[in-house]
């Protein structure tokens, strides 16, 4: 089993992560909770109250987490890959795939890593959504003092099964969309290669950044359900489940609801994904 992909998909993840971060955070804030009018408003409250500190909330565990989660998305997608077409990444360039089997392979990386995502997504959401400043008063102190501290309560207050809160719906969220995030990926680099070669860096980049966007557009309306979910049980049960989350956001909040987030996640999407092809792109070429 080419255990390169596993690596590059790592370190890849990790350089995208932090850059995206600061958009990830607002994002969150925007799709939970209602005090925020809009995108700026939600900034500029964040940056006075807790400082630029503010937007890095939350960002420890997905740091450590995205080896795991990375190199599982990359490494089943490539060795999925290798078990339908028989080619081995060296060998796409000269017999690529079709999109069938891309699609199939992208969808069962999503899946797999969408279990190892959950709870560090839990953790980071949960993170995320404390607005306490750091420096504060004993009386307004944040109900988590960090991921650990988070993770613990979690199990202790929720069980081992509060730590995989909205689970499904970050399934549901993942696995059709990693589908759609290789077949663009792999769509825009043919389109603008000659037939044979590698792509160049500006392709790898314009169609990381594009694979981004598309994957993150057509998640969005379960990125909201997923996130509710996730915060669902902090102070007590508000849905029956990821079917009643939906119908009562809608009720609620008309149709617009499932797309909250949906700018953040473009915007954050380009850059985010740009670093991380052309990381893992880059990593492949220098190991070969
Ligand atoms: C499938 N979905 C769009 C939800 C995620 C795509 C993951 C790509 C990258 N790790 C990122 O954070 O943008």
């Amino acid at each position: 089993m080419p255990v390169e992909e596993f690596v590059a998909g790592w370190i890849s993840g990790a350089v995208g992560l932090v850059l995206g971060h600061p958009f990830d955070t607002v994002k969150v804030r925007l799709q939970t909770q209602s005090t925020y009018q809009g995108i700026v408003d939600c900034v500029v409250k964040t940056y006075r109250h807790e400082s630029v500190l503010g937007f890095f909330k939350g960002m420890s565990f997905p740091i450590a987490s995205v080896a795991l989660v990375n190199s599982v998305l990359f490494g089943v997608y490539s060795n999925t890959l290798l078990a339908l077409t028989a080619t081995s990444h060296q060998e796409r360039r000269a017999q690529p795939p079709s999109y069938t089997n891309i699609f199939i392979a992208g969808c069962t990386g999503g899946l797999l890593q969408a279990y190892c995502l959950a709870p560090f997504d839990l953790i980071k959401v949960r993170l995320q959504n404390q607005t306490e400043p750091r420096m504060q008063i004993a009386s307004s102190m944040p109900r988590y003092r960090g991921p650990v501290h988070c993770a613990s309560s979690i199990l202790r207050e929720e069980g081992p099964q509060g730590l995989f809160r909205g689970s499904w719906a970050l399934v549901l969220r993942d696995t059709p969309t990693l589908g759609i995030y290789f077949v663009t990926y792999e769509g825009l680099c043919r389109q603008y290669t000659p037939e044979g070669q590698n792509p160049s860096s500006a392709t790898v980049l314009v169609a990381g950044g594009f694979a981004g966007i598309a994957s993150w557009i057509t998640a969005t309306p379960f990125d909201v359900i997923k996130s509710r979910m996730q915060m669902d049980g902090l102070k007590g049960r508000k849905y029956g489940g990821m079917l009643d989350c939906m119908a009562s956001s809608f009720r609620q909040e008309g149709i617009g609801v499932f797309f909250k987030g949906m700018t953040l996640n473009s915007a954050r999407a380009f850059p985010v994904n740009a670093a991380t092809f052309l990381s893992y792109e880059y990593l492949l070429r220098l190991w070969r």
